[in-house]
Parts: C-alpha cells; structure tokens; sequence
C-alpha cells in the first residue's frame, strides 16, 4: 500500500513477505530513518541519535557499541540484575507501605523503568520512588510524550518542503523541547564531569564511556541519554500494563502463572533465570506483544536509495512503515487472531527476535530496537513481582474480568483509560 501526501510518498508493508522484503532482502537500503523537520531544529541532536540518527552512520554505530556494552549485551543485562532486582523491590516496598490506596500503575511501572535505565546509563536514580507527591515522574513522562510526538508527527512542512523558510513554529517546538532535555541531564552530567565517579561503584558506566570518548558534546550526549530513557520506558511500560489487563481479565490464567511463579522460585524471592523458566508466564508476555504491539507501525524507515520491491520503484527517502499490528493479527497467520490465548507461543518456535516475519513487535533488520532482551527482564521482573507480592482489586470492588481494553492511538498504542488498582499483600511463606 502507497499514499503520495504532497511531496512525500509513503509505503507501508502489511504482510510477513513484504516486510521480509524491505527489512531482509533490501535490509540496507531502507536502514535510513525518515524525521519530521521540527528534528533538524534540535541542536546537537545530528550525529548524537540512535533511533533518529537518519542513516547508520559512524556515530550511530559508536552509540549502538556503547549502548550494546553497558545496556544491551548479555554481559551488560547480568550485570545491571542487581539494578532491575533493587528499583523493583522499592517499588514492592512502596506499593507495601501503600496496602489497600489506589495506585496508577502505568506511573508506578514508568518510574521503576526510568529508575532502573537511568541507573544503567548514568548510575543515578530519576526519581524518589516514595516521593510521589512532588509527580516528578508526571513531568517525566509528560516530556517522554512531547518528544515522541514532536519527532514522530509528520507537520505541513514535511509534505510541502517549499514552506521550510518560513516554519518558525517547528525551530520554536524544538527549542522548548531542548530546554527541557537540558534541564533532565545538565546536572546529572556536570556532577560526573567535576566529580568523576567519587560515591559510585567503580564500573563505569554509559556517561563515563561517552565523556571519554570525547566525540559528542554535553548537548548531544543528553539527547543520546533522554533517546534511550524513551526507548527503555514507553514502550515496556505499555506492554506491563496491557499484561496485567490481560491477566486480570483472565482469572484463570493469572492463577496459572502465581502458580507457575510460587514454584519455580526459592523462598519467595524472585529470580531472573529461574522467572525466564516459566514457560506459560514467558507465553503471555509474547502473546501480550502480539495482541498489544506498541509500536504498531514500528519507527519510520527510509529508502536511501532508490529501490525496486516486487516491480514497485520506491524512489529514494519515500518513507516505509511496517504495520507490524496488522500483520500480528493477520488471521492468515494467526488462529482466533483478536483473542488473547498464551498457549499458540507454548510448542511454538516464533520468537521475537525479528526472524519470523509474522510477528515483529520489536521490528527487525539492521534498525532492530536493541533492547528486546532488556524488556523481556524488565517486563518479567517487574509484573512477576507485582502478581506474586500482591493481590489486586479494582476501586469500589469492580468485577476485574470487565476491566476495558479501549486503546488510545498515538505513536504508540496505550490503554486509553488509567489502570487503576488496589494492591493487598499476599500472605506467603516468607516476608517480602
Ligand atoms: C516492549 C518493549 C519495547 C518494544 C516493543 C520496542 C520496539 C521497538 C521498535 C519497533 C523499534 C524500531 C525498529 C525498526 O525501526 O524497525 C525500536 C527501536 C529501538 N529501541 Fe526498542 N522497544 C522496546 C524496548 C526497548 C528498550 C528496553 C530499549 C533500551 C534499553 C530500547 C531501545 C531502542 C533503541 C535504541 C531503538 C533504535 C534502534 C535503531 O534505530 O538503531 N527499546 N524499539
């Protein structure tokens, strides 16, 4: 499918075979990024961005690196468990302290994503978990949307190109948006450039890496960092939300998997390797990333050169989209496809690493987000333990299997309405 908007054309792949076709066969030719113009007016942001850097370039692939040493690796993920285990825990702590008041979980699970990235990045904490009066994390997340929306939205200017000279409302979105950023990290990377590591564990980590290497600016590094806050926190914060809607809404399938959790852990403490064993909660979480692709049309590729796809001539920056949502619910591909049903991932060998074509919630090709292994963890440790740790109610004593499932659009696909919930300690073998 093709729309010529203006000046811009724009392919979107909504089958396995042509998604295989753009992201395999011509994987390099559409690695580019196509941006919205209010991009270009972000200062330092050229040369400083990997899910916006317009092609892979050296910087790109410096970032990737740095990124794949202290965030994405099977090294950095073993290392960063204790950081996972501690953010979760005070999220525990405070739900504990909390027992019986209502509690947004979309805000609760963003703060604890936000913590446990900024630690691996900056060795830092975001927020004070227990503090939630300030809504420092309201502001957060308000600011994560902002950027998502500004660079992901297509203006007037993007299909009419002549109208570039005169948009002073995209350079005036832009700014305020670089003041913001600037505000999040400014502090945070002046106390490492004066202070050094003095107070933290020796390991450095992704600001020490980036400062030394010398390469980018203050300016570039905090659009780097406030990248990888975004791609570490909407997205997984999405699908734990959708998973505990899914699991409430199924009652016997969230006894299944306290049950399949109670035994594979050891004395009520939840581990990772022994969580990554549960087979039935493993399925759920992908059966969660298919019904509930948060990112349904995955980020905006583009053709860096012009390129022939099945007899189409996609001339050079068309953009291309994969609708990965429509192909996730494909009926083709997909039995009882609008159904949540754990089981069809349990003797299945489709797995989300980008090489089944039918199921691509984290995309795939050279522009692959790189983080799945990441969410998986996180999703895993931080639902596993809010179901474990915790009974859940809805306010005024609501029956859970009526919980809504209404989606609101926006880049990405969240619940429309907050999930709001009550949490009551379970009783178990030993105190949390
Ligand atoms: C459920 C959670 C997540 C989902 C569904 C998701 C999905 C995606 C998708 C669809 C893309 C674009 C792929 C493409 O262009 O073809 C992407 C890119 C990216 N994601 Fe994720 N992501 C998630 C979690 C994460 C996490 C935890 C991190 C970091 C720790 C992360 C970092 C990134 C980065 C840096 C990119 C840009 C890659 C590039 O352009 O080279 N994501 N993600």
């Amino acid at each position: 499918m093709s729309f010529q908007l203006g000046d811009q054309l724009m392919v979107v792949a909504s089958s396995p075979d042509i998604a295989k076709e753009f992201c395999k066969t011509n994987d390099r030719i559409f690695s580019g990024r196509h941006l919205p113009s209010v991009y270009h007016n972000l200062p330092g942001i050229m040369n400083s961005s990997i899910v916006l850097s317009p092609d892979c370039s050296k910087s790109w692939k410096l970032l990737r690196s740095i990124g794949q040493n202290c965030v994405f690796s099977s090294k950095a993920m073993e290392s960063n468990a204790w950081i996972r285990k501690a953010k979760v825990m005070d999220l525990v702590n405070h739900l504990r302290t909390n027992e019986g008041k209502v509690a947004n979980l979309e805000d609760m699970m963003f703060a604890t994503l936000a913590n446990i990235i900024s630690c691996a990045l900056t060795s830092r904490n975001l927020f004070d978990i227990h503090g939630q009066e300030n809504n420092e994390y309201k502001e957060m997340m308000a600011l994560v949307n902002e950027v998502i929306e500004k660079t992901t939205t297509l203006g007037l200017v993007d299909f009419l190109p002549i109208l570039k000279g005169i948009d002073f409302w995209s350079k005036k979105k832009a700014m305020d948006m670089y003041r913001k950023i600037k505000q999040t990290w400014g502090g945070i990377i002046d106390e490492r450039k004066s202070m050094g590591r003095e107070n933290l564990s020796s390991t450095p980590d992704f600001l020490d890496i980036v400062l030394a290497d010398n390469t980018f600016s203050e300016d570039q590094i905090g659009n780097a960092l406030i990248e990888l806050l975004i791609g570490a926190t909407d997205s997984t914060t999405i699908t734990t939300v959708w998973l505990i809607v899914e699991l409430m809404r199924n009652q016997e399938m969230l006894t299944k998997v306290r049950d399949e959790i109670a035994q594979a852990i050891v004395g009520d403490v939840l581990n990772e390797t022994l969580l990554s064993q549960c087979n039935y909660f493993q399925a759920c979480i992908k059966e969660t990333l298919r019904l509930h692709v948060p990112l349904q049309s995955s980020v905006p590729h583009r053709a860096i050169e012009t390129c022939k796809v099945n007899d189409y001539v996609i001339p050079k920056d068309s953009m291309v989209l994969v609708n990965a949502w429509a192909i996730a619910r494909d009926p083709n591909y997909w039995e009882e496809a609008t159904s949540f049903k754990p089981e069809r991932f349990l003797d299945s060998k489709i797995g989300y690493r980008g090489t089944h074509f039918e199921y691509l919630p984290f995309g795939t090709g050279l522009r692959m987000c790189p983080g799945s292994a990441v969410a998986f963890k996180n999703i895993q440790m931080l639902v596993g333990s809010l179901l474990h740790y915790f009974d859940w109610s809805l306010p005024n004593g609501a029956d859970p299997t009526t919980i809504d499932t209404n989606e609101k659009y926006f880049t990405t696909l969240k619940k429309e309405n907050p999930l709001l919930l009550i949490p009551k300690l379970r009783k178990l073998n030993s105190t949390v």
